[in-house]
């Protein structure tokens, strides 16, 4: 039993544009959605390895997050998030994630409005 903190992989920042939000005028136009993923995992394979295979492949994460979210019309930054955190939990290797989405501009006044999930196996 390991008695540290698991390992992180993390994607930040990632500028993807799709159809959200609740009122009229954000379901005929697609806006930007800023996306942060932390996977919780045990990485020490990889560490020791150096091998792709013994770890979660970032780049295909991010490819599978990417057509998701630019084919999705969540109406809430929730639903998205969610839908993302699932994504994520299918590699067994996962063992919880952390998925946030923002809406840059989207609240008058604030750089950026949006939420942050945390999603475990169990
Ligand atoms: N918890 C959440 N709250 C809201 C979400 C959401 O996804 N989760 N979404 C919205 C709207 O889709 C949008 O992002 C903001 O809407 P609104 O505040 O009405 O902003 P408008 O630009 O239309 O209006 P202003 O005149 O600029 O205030 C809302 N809440």
């Amino acid at each position: 039993m390991r008695d540290q903190p698991l390992d992180e992989i993390q994607i930040r920042d990632l500028l993807l544009r799709c159809v959200i939000g609740i009122n009229d005028w954000e379901r005929d136009i697609k806006q930007d959605v800023l996306i942060n993923v932390t996977l919780y995992a045990d990485l020490s394979a990889a560490c020791a390895s150096d091998h792709i295979t013994d770890t979660i492949d970032y780049f295909t994460l991010c490819e599978r997050i990417s057509a998701h979210v630019e084919g999705s019309e969540h109406l809430l930054v929730e639903a998205m998030a969610e839908h993302l955190a699932g994504l994520c939990l299918e590699d067994p290797r996962v063992v919880r994630c952390r998925v946030s989405v923002e809406k840059p501009g989207a609240l008058r006044f604030a750089q950026s409005v949006g939420v942050a999930i945390h999603r475990s196996r169990d």
